[in-house]
């Protein structure tokens, strides 16, 4: 399992980094879930950091989505969100033209939101198809709007385990992501996705204040120790 921090600047990159955080996501929360820094800040952040994490960039949403020319070559992984696409019957081509553009060895993230109606994004069945069509790398669960609750608000448990299991067969990571708290490490460690992605709860007041480290470090010994207790769990009742 590896910690996904979404930051905003290089300060706040800088801040993650050094806490040796797995992957480090420029966004910039107040352009909503998958809003885009700038490509001045892709840039010094990728530069200074690609050689020790990985580094994953938010583009916005398929409708809007435009910089990605401006793609670091050595930028780990995208992903763009699907917002306004649920009546969109030619989003699929658009984004695999996006795609197309990155620079070689650029991952790709599927993007669905868990609050589909919401968004207006198309329905999990067909982002999954997609995401195997494009040669996505990981599929990111996370929620478009932040006010009306996290990820198990609007998906059970069972159908998020169930995701796993589509997920390993179909050779895809797991991001998890949607205002996860705490309080829900141990039905995310029963879910077991590949990636725990955040930003809300390692920030003073809400997702768009300031990263505070040691809230980032409580949250990280936290996960391990959610993690580690439902695997022994696991171990205890086989
Ligand atoms: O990719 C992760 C998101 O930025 C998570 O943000 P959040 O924890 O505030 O929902």
């Amino acid at each position: 399992m590896q910690l996904l921090v979404s930051v905003r600047s290089v300060e706040e990159a800088n801040l993650a980094g050094k806490l040796g955080v797995d992957l480090l996501d420029l966004k910039e929360p107040h352009l909503g879930s998958l809003g885009a820094t700038s490509p001045g800040i892709w840039q010094a952040v990728v530069g200074k950091w690609h050689t020790q994490t990985r580094v994953s960039l938010a583009l916005g949403e398929l409708p809007q989505a435009s910089s990605i020319d401006q793609v670091p070559r050595r930028t780990d992984s995208v992903k763009i969100g699907l917002a306004g696409c649920g009546c969109l019957p030619n989003w699929r081509e658009k984004l695999a033209a996006l795609f197309d553009q990155l620079p070689s060895g650029v991952q790709r993230v599927a993007v669905h939101y868990a609050d589909t109606h919401l968004a207006n994004s198309p329905p999990l069945d067909d982002v999954m198809r997609v995401a195997q069509e494009l040669n996505c790398q990981t599929f990111l669960v996370d929620t478009y709007d932040k006010s009306a609750g996290d990820v198990f608000h609007h998906m059970s448990i069972t159908q998020l385990k169930n995701l796993r299991s589509q997920l390993t067969v179909a050779g895809l990571q797991f991001a998890l992501a949607g205002s996860l708290q705490s309080q829900h490490l141990p039905a995310v460690a029963k879910i077991q996705p590949d990636i725990v992605a955040v930003r809300g709860v390692v920030c003073h007041r809400d997702r768009t204040g300031e990263i505070d480290a040691a809230m980032l470090q409580t949250f990280r010994q936290q996960l391990k120790l959610a993690f580690q207790l439902d695997r022994h769990k696991v171990l205890s009742s086989s």
